[in-house]
């Protein structure tokens, strides 16, 4: 079969070049940017492939004009008739690619911005500009629930989508938005995973976020709260403190001490630590790739750059380090060490690297920008700090996560601002569609579409919550305007790789909102615009570290 296969590869070969040599060399380009754009329509070509295809067939088309043109042409002048073809080629094959695209493509029903159609750098530049997720939630309200964000890119509104795409019966795979590593190299960790190695990593993760587990962490997140109301009660004798870049070195602290077996000491030293400007930093580039995932791949063949090479470094000294404590701290990473009670697989060292580098970064900006809006919006609406004050003032006994979690207004304003600027707003590519397609609220989704959910454009749906653009945690107390749909939270996903840390998350936001507004009276810094707040808020897959300008001091009443 491999003979037969490789004799007719031969056959076509010597066709294409007798083509080739026999017409004239400008309409055989056009012809074979045509062709290869037939071609791709079948196969698609890893970036990798594209360029050695293209190599080898650029020396083909020199050893073919020089054997054609005797001794009479110059290899400048060859050269430059190959450049010719090459960019006539290219010119031909973008002019039919954007054709297809606009009139014939499976996804032309679907009304979007006109780049998106042709282009997936549309969304790249999108969500460099950090306004991803209020573009989308606009074309939304111009176009409706489904909008063409690339070629074959749908972003969907609608709640019934939530269990076609996100559920753990949906037929829908998992996107391109998982493919490749931003770290340049070829780790794979929880969130990227195939979903049969996902399955058994996954288990191993949620056993160190059960109840149990979580008891054991909450000394560990009260002493970082501690540490912060020492730290920001100091910095206020100063003056002005950006409370966003305390929380964020409180988050940053926190998942090391759990992932890693070592704080950051950011609080400590009140100092930026390398680790968060380059997580940071790597943040916003990974988003931004994630939405051309064929860049990702070709990172994955070129050497990591210094800054990711210093991470992975920081990262393997610290679980070296950690290894030899075993299960005798009460972290994440002493449960990571445990074997999957179905399959009996474990972690490798290697894998426990990457995978408490994701620890640090999917917990860190997450929770921190989580907080920062929480601080903001009780601050900007004094009626609801009161309220909320109302509830914790009477408790004088220690805060922990049992206690808090009675109280009600407290946790419906951790909902309320995770609804209104969830920290993870937009779809981009999280699941591709059946062969088959598939049908939401009866519209149909043809096969092989990347479709995503954006919590940002959902979670201000009009449908499912009243005044959707106005912070009432009522809401979330049957008390608040109609509608209210529970079932369009996404802040956390939905299904088999929603957030594993969520109940983590929750216990740090309601352990330090409650702290903070126990221990200060805060206000907006008079150098301080704070309607500014949500736009400053720039969308890179997870929000950038916002700023957060406070007059901070100990509470008199
Ligand atoms: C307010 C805080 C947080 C928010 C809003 C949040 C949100 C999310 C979302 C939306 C996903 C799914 C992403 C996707 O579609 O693939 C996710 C996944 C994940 N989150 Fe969180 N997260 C938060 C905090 C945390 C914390 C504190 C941790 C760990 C300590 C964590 C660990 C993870 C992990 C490991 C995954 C991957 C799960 C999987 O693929 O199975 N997150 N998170």
């Amino acid at each position: 079969m491999a003979e037969e296969l490789y004799a007719s590869a031969l056959v076509a070969g010597h066709q294409a070049l007798t083509f080739l040599k026999e017409s004239p060399t400008y309409p055989s380009a056009v012809a074979a940017a045509l062709g290869t754009h037939a071609i791709t329509q079948l196969y698609e070509p890893q970036p990798h492939e594209v360029l050695i295809l293209s190599l080898l067939a650029n020396a083909g088309l020199y050893k073919l004009l020089e054997s054609s043109s005797g001794s009479h042409d110059s290899s400048a002048s060859l050269l430059s008739l190959v450049f010719k073809i090459n960019l006539l080629y290219t010119v031909t094959l973008f002019l039919s690619i954007a054709i297809y695209r606009r009139f014939f493509h499976r996804a032309r029903h679907f009304p979007g911005p006109y780049w998106a159609s042709l282009t997936k750098f549309w969304a790249f530049f999108t969500l460099y500009s950090g306004n991803y997720h209020r573009t989308t939630r606009a074309l939304h309200q111009k176009y409706g629930d489904f909008v063409r964000v690339g070629p074959r890119e749908i972003d969907v509104c609608n709640v019934h989508a939530i269990q076609a795409l996100y559920s753990t019966s949906t037929k829908c795979t998992k996107g391109p938005f998982y493919e490749g590593s931003v770290m340049g190299s070829h780790e794979r960790f929880l969130q990227n995973e195939t979903p049969s190695e996902h399955l058994w990593k996954r288990r191993i993760w949620e056993a160190g976020f059960n109840t149990k587990a979580l008891r054991g962490y909450e000394p560990r997140v009260m002493h970082f709260v501690d540490e912060l109301i020492r730290e920001v009660t100091e910095r206020s004798k100063e003056g002005v403190v950006d409370l966003g870049l305390y929380l964020s070195f409180f988050t940053f602290d926190i998942m090391g001490d759990l992932g890693f077996g070592k704080s950051f000491e950011m609080l400590k030293h009140g100092k930026e630590h390398d680790y968060m400007t380059i997580v940071q930093g790597f943040a916003v580039f990974g988003g931004m790739i994630s939405t051309i995932p064929w860049i990702a791949t070709i990172f994955a063949f070129i050497p990591r750059n210094k800054a990711a090479e210093g991470l992975f470094t920081f990262a393997k000294e610290r679980v070296r380090e950690r290894l030899p404590l075993g299960q005798t701290v009460k972290d994440v990473f002493s449960y990571l060490l445990v074997e999957d009670r179905v399959t009996k697989k474990k972690y490798s060292e290697p894998d426990l690297v990457v995978e408490s580098l994701m620890l640090s970064i999917g917990g860190s900006d997450t929770t921190s920008s989580s907080l920062a809006t929480i601080i903001y919006m009780l601050i900007a609406n004094p009626e609801k700090m009161a309220k909320l004050k109302a509830e914790i003032d009477p408790y004088h006994g220690p805060l922990n996560h049992q206690t808090l979690s009675q109280f009600a207004y407290l946790n419906a304003i951790v909902r309320e601002a995770l609804r209104i600027l969830p920290p993870i707003g937009s779809g981009l590519m999280h699941r591709t569609t059946p062969p088959e397609g598939i049908t939401i609220d009866g519209t149909y989704i043809p096969g092989n579409m990347n479709v995503g959910i954006g919590a940002y454009e959902l979670q201000r749906d009009a449908r499912y919550y009243g005044k959707p653009d106005e912070f009432i945690p009522e809401r979330w107390l049957g008390e608040g305007p109609e509608p209210f749909d529970r079932n369009a939270f996404m802040t956390f996903s939905h299904g088999p790789y929603s957030c594993v840390g969520k109940h983590l998350a929750y216990m740090e936001l309601c352990d330090v909102t409650a702290a903070l507004v126990r221990a200060f009276d805060m206000k907006f810094a008079p150098s301080y615009d704070p309607s500014t707040y949500a736009s400053s808020i720039k969308d890179s897959v997870i929000s950038s570290r916002v700023k957060l300008p406070l007059l901070i001091s100990p509470r008199k009443g």
